[in-house]
């Protein structure tokens, strides 16, 4: 089955709300551990266990587990392995792209489903050109894994890359969501190339009718709501995404699932 047509099924079971799991230092001692490899291990387990046989998505920020090293990417491997284990897609946020032979290799760490690192997909950032995204492309095509490419982001500054025009007049992020479109043409029920647009964007005139699922982070901590969420994407395919909210309801894990049904039941309704 497509990342798309997995995405889908797993939304209709499990509600739209992506758990990101994102071990701050801050976060570690709030928790009451070390901010060393054992701490995040513990921290991100604990999450694992308490959300992932409950949401449809686990959105692992790679940095918090690169900040340790190899011990650190050891935990970040437990993460996918163990989140997959309990039925939740895995989207890897890692926001790569670079030169195409470079883009390549990126691909096979992340969504050849041999790799120790395998996810259902990836964050990826198309600034070097959509083109060179193609290795990224074709990988997920062969491994019936997905992409979720930057667009118009959640934070503050995204606006001077992503609003600006092209020749034609079109916004570059508008452009990306043409890119995604044709990607995700007759596909069904869903593509599997997503776009990544943050809930906090306010208005915005692009078409989000790209046949492709949409990341929204910026829920919750940034300041994201449900009635945003509504506004801004309507009836597209949205997975709200929200890391600190969840993660501060730790570690008593009733109360991160406690949280994660509330948002599914609010987003729902
Ligand atoms: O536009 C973007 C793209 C990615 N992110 C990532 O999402 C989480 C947000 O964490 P919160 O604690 O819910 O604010 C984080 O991993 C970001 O790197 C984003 O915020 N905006």
């Amino acid at each position: 089955m497509t990342f798309g047509a997995r995405l889908h099924a797993a939304i209709a079971d499990r509600g739209p709300f992506c758990v990101g799991i994102d071990p701050h230092s801050a976060l570690l001692l709030d928790w009451g551990l070390a901010d060393d490899v054992a701490g995040l291990e513990t921290f991100a387990l604990t999450v694992v266990e308490a959300v992932a046989p409950y949401v449809s998505v686990v959105k692992p920020q790679s940095a918090f587990y690169e900040r340790f090293g190899s011990r650190g990417i050891a935990v970040l491997e437990k993460v996918l392995a163990q989140s997959r284990a309990a039925g939740a897609l895995t989207l890897l946020d890692v926001k790569r792209g670079d030169i195409g032979s470079t883009s390549q290799a990126y691909a096979d760490a992340y969504l050849d489903q041999s790799s120790p690192l395998a996810a259902d997909a990836v964050t990826v950032s198309p600034y070097l050109g959509f083109g060179s995204l193609d290795p990224f492309v074709e990988t997920a095509r062969v491994n019936d894994a997905g992409l979720f490419v930057l667009a118009l982001t959640s934070n503050k500054e995204g606006p001077e890359v992503q609003h600006a025009r092209t020749d034609d007049g079109a916004t570059v992020a508008g452009l990306m969501l043409e890119h995604l479109r044709r990607l995700n043409d007759g596909a069904e029920p869903l593509g599997s190339f997503g776009a990544v647009i943050g809930a906090t964007i306010g208005e915005s005139d692009e078409d989000f009718g790209f046949n492709g699922p949409i990341l929204a982070p910026g829920f919750g901590a940034q300041g994201g709501t449900v009635a945003d969420v509504r506004r801004i994407f309507g009836s597209a395919v949205v997975l709200p995404s929200s890391s600190r909210e969840v993660l501060r309801a730790g570690p008593d894990q009733t109360a991160m699932r406690d949280a994660v049904q509330r948002a599914n039941d609010d987003l729902r309704s």
